[in-house]
């Protein structure tokens, strides 16, 4: 372990304490396979004393007043600021990804807070003109109540702050679980919540390996009215099929399978750019990223051949070296389906352009593919690794009828220079966020979020605050 990073820590953290557990387990770092620390591993008493001091919390946190709450948030802004770099550490050290992605991420994850300060001033009503002189209407909104947050290992801050953040705003309590690969990012931050004034019990972290266990309580328990959940489509379908029992307000940011098109107009050289922004970002490991890159035939060879040529330069190994590009894949199973996939798609067809080889340890050779077959495994299922699998198209319509054929519907990209066609073209994709001659489409201003099987909801954005909110109708009597 890293022992000048005192933000490094082990325990859990409920009602601004530190909790430890009868159990832990290992942190792993993924580039090395070393164990970063141990990490308390909650029991079922532990989780619902986390509920219990939420919602004793949220009896005084829902009265506090907006601008309370505003500087909370931009203190905590300021703190997370300050110690970026040791944050930025812990990310690398528990993700694996490389240690300038996890800069940008603290940048990134930051940006929600500050947000969100803002948007606390903002969660509006409505005067709506009456349809009688006898009657005034009115609207306002409230926060939810007490909410509970699952989060995925890939992003460890970003995913975090972009539920904790518009939760507070709005004047919820919230417990979150974050990924027992990466839960150290998550409990460095509480702690510095609490540091910028947080209140005891509005913010606490729990943690342990029975991830369904903890899920279950927290999706029935009657107390939590608000469930956001990031991660996997089926682990989303189990946590709704759960709070179904008590008719929850829920969010999902699940699984993608995003389209990345590139017609015979686009100018190769920028799409490539975009690729491989997009494509490689946390080692292919994000849910925005492109899943399968569908290539109009007549430029089909010039883009197989730019895009190689960028992925071989492509530097493989452990975050912390600076030059690193692409780190390791967070663990075994992630490899396990990334080896899977090529294998299936070489079977079928495929063609390596380049890579298509396991390093060492977890590390995965940037790869891609040429002519990857329809019924590939890799063309309906997310990959979630450094692949690049570039299928043909011959027409507009049948690039679309591909981008579309798939249960999911959170991003897609296109590379196009005729502004009727990026008309046509971003109406007719079946996705939640279209990125337009553009690779890096996330921020906290815009809505994040898909449809179909990638989601419900929406993150970030002034909608951000929704999703904690609950609408009231005031109608007086005159
Ligand atoms: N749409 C989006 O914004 C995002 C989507 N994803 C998707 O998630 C997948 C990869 O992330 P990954 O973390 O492996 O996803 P998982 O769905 O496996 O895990 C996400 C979180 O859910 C927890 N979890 C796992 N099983 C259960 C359960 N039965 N009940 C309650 N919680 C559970 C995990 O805990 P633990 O890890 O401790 O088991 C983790 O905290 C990919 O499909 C990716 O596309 C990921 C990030 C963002
Ligand atoms: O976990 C993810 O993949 C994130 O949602 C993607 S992003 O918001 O960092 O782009």
């Amino acid at each position: 372990m890293n022992t000048r990073n005192t933000l490094i820590k082990g325990t859990a953290f409920i009602n601004g304490k530190e909790i430890k557990g009868r159990k832990t387990f290992d942190v792993i770092n993924p580039a090395t396979g070393e164990a970063v620390i141990g990490v308390a591993d909650l029991n079922r008493t532990a989780i619902e004393k986390a509920i219990t001091v939420s919602e004793a919390a949220w009896e005084s946190w829902k009265l506090t007043e907006v601008a309370q709450r505003s500087n909370i948030l931009k203190n905590w802004y300021n703190l997370i600021v300050k110690h970026k770099h040791e944050i930025a550490e812990i990310i690398t050290l528990e993700s694996g990804k490389p240690l300038e992605e996890s800069k940008i991420e603290v940048d990134y994850g930051s940006s929600f807070i500050s947000w969100f300060a803002e948007e606390a001033y903002r969660t509006y009503g409505d005067q709506i003109p009456s349809p009688n002189r006898g009657k005034q209407i009115i609207t306002i909104r409230q926060p939810v109540g007490v909410a509970a947050a699952i989060t995925p290992w890939n992003f460890p801050l970003a995913m975090v702050t972009r539920k904790i953040a518009p939760a507070l705003a709005a004047g919820c309590t919230i417990i979150l679980k974050p990924a027992s690969q990466t839960p150290l990012t998550a409990i460095a931050v509480a702690h510095l919540a609490k540091e910028a004034g947080l209140p005891n019990g509005v913010f606490n972290v729990i943690t342990g390996k029975d991830s369904a266990e903890i899920g279950k309580i927290l999706s029935t328990s009657p107390i939590v009215r608000k469930l956001s959940f990031t991660g996997s489509t089926g682990v989303g379908k189990t946590l709704m099929e759960q709070a179904a029992s008590t008719i929850k307000k829920v969010s999902f940011e699940l699984g993608g399978n995003a389209p990345f098109l590139v017609f015979d107009d686009a100018d190769i050289e920028a799409a490539v750019r975009g690729a491989i922004a997009a494509k490689f970002r946390n080692a292919g490991q994000t849910c925005v990223a492109p899943n399968r890159f569908l290539v109009q035939d007549a430029i089909f060879d010039r883009f197989a051949e730019a895009i190689t040529q960028a992925v071989q330069k492509l530097k493989v190994g452990n975050g912390l070296d600076k030059h690193v590009k692409v780190g390791p894949l967070i663990n075994q199973n992630g490899l396990k389906k990334v080896q899977h996939h090529v294998s299936d798609a070489l079977k079928k067809g495929a063609r390596i352009l380049t890579g298509a080889e396991h390093l060492e340890g977890l590390f995965y050779a940037p790869t891609v593919l040429a002519d990857v077959p329809p019924n590939a495994l890799m063309a309906k299922e997310e990959t979630f690794g450094p692949i690049v699998a570039l299928y043909r198209f011959q027409t507009e319509e049948d690039g679309i009828r591909m981008a579309n054929d798939t249960e999911f519907g959170l991003a897609a990209y296109f590379y196009s220079q005729d502004v009727k066609r990026c008309w046509r073209v971003a109406d007719a994709l079946a996705s939640g966020m279209v990125g337009i001659n553009e690779g890096a489409i996330s921020n906290a201003v815009a809505p994040f979020g898909g449809i179909k099987q990638s989601g419900l909801g929406r993150e970030g954005s002034k909608y951000g605050m929704d999703e904690f909110t609950e609408l009231k109708y005031l109608c007086f009597g005159l």
